[in-house]
């Protein structure tokens, strides 16, 4: 396998939280939601990997972090074998272009002000991305790109639908040549339909410019549709991760079986191999010790409590951090 484009090693990020008046007179000390706990991942080229959990987890700081918008407490984020957090990396500007983030709204991040072709334009001289002559030819080609007609490039962000701004999102990100693609929640605003049409674009621009992709997303089937690998995160840490069909077919780890329990799904044989979530999702100031899912898990043993389950390869060709993988996989027989 080739080196790989990104690599985060053991990230963890903890936000420390206001005080209330009573906390300060008490002078109670400062508590920390724990975000990310030891997050460790790679990303190849051209590659799509897919982050699911559930709400809090952690998968939007995780996205922050690779484009340096959060700064994480500890562990590392190297970008082409260079620690992208480093004092000389950080006034490395082409960074910035070469990973590019898309969020949910579109709308707040363009400018209202500004049309389509000015958005463009914008990009490409902030960037020097091509002569000054070149830019409306690269501009018409950037709408090609994202299949909107020529005639977008006159007009503003707000006569468009939210599938057409999302269009633009992903024109302007093209715009400065990136080589990775973060979208947190692309598509969660928009219809079923117009889901479908940007997400299969996404694939298609992925085949053509090699890029590779972060895909944060709630909708799972949208992810296992999208991705080539799914990473499944529990309060902070990576439970499982492994290619996206094996993973959806056959999850391993107890949280990634519940999550995945809540697709819905055609298939009746992965229908029958489910586990349903019990409880609720312990808050991020308060991580339980050892695996932290041991609370909520069917599977608990007074190790789970004691002792964090480290990343363990599978036989599928995955990895999974749970103790009792092995007990698991025999039940499953
Ligand atoms: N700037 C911040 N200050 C304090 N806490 C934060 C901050 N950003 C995120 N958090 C907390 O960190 C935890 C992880 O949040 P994050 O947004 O990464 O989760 P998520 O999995 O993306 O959730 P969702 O799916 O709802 O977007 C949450 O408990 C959240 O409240």
């Amino acid at each position: 396998m080739s080196d790989p484009v990104l690599e985060i090693r053991d990230l963890r990020l903890s936000f420390p939280v206001g005080r209330s008046l009573p906390d300060l007179i008490r002078r109670a000390p400062v508590r920390q939601v724990n975000a990310l706990n030891g997050v460790t991942l790679t990303l190849q080229r051209g590659e799509t990997l897919g982050v699911v959990g559930e709400s809090g987890c952690g998968k939007s700081t995780l996205a922050r972090c690779i484009v340096r918008l959060n700064t994480p407490t500890g562990g590392s984020i190297h970008f082409h074998g260079k620690d992208i957090f480093a004092p000389d990396q950080r006034r490395d500007r082409s960074f910035n272009r070469r990973v590019q983030m898309m969020f949910q709204d579109p709308y707040s991040s363009l400018n209202p002000r500004m049309t389509t072709g000015e958005i463009l334009a914008e990009a490409l001289r902030v960037h020097r991305i091509c002569p000054a002559g070149d830019v409306p030819a690269r501009v018409a080609e950037l709408l090609d790109l994202v299949r909107l007609p020529q005639d977008a490039a006159h007009k503003l962000p707000h006569a468009f639908s939210g599938g057409q701004r999302q269009r633009i999102a992903i024109a302007r990100a093209l715009a400065v040549e990136p080589e990775i693609l973060i979208a947190d929640e692309l598509v969660s605003a928009l219809d079923v339909s117009v889901q479908a049409q940007i997400v299969n674009l996404l694939l298609d621009l992925q085949a053509r410019l090699d890029l590779t992709i972060l895909f944060v997303a709630h909708d799972l089937r949208l992810v296992r549709h999208i991705s080539h690998r799914v990473a499944v995160i529990y309060l902070g840490r990576i439970v499982e991760i492994g290619d996206s069909e094996t993973l959806f077919r056959d999850p391993v780890h107890p949280y990634s079986r519940a999550l995945l329990s809540a697709a819905p799904s055609l298939d009746p044989a992965e229908r029958g191999n489910r586990t349903h979530l019990e409880g609720e999702l312990p808050s991020p100031l308060d991580v339980p010790g050892g695996c932290a899912f041991h609370v909520r898990c069917p599977h608990r043993s007074p190790r789970c409590s004691a002792e964090v389950p480290a990343l363990r390869p599978l036989a599928t060709g995955g990895a999974a951090a749970c103790h009792h993988i092995e007990e698991i996989a025999h039940e499953r027989l």
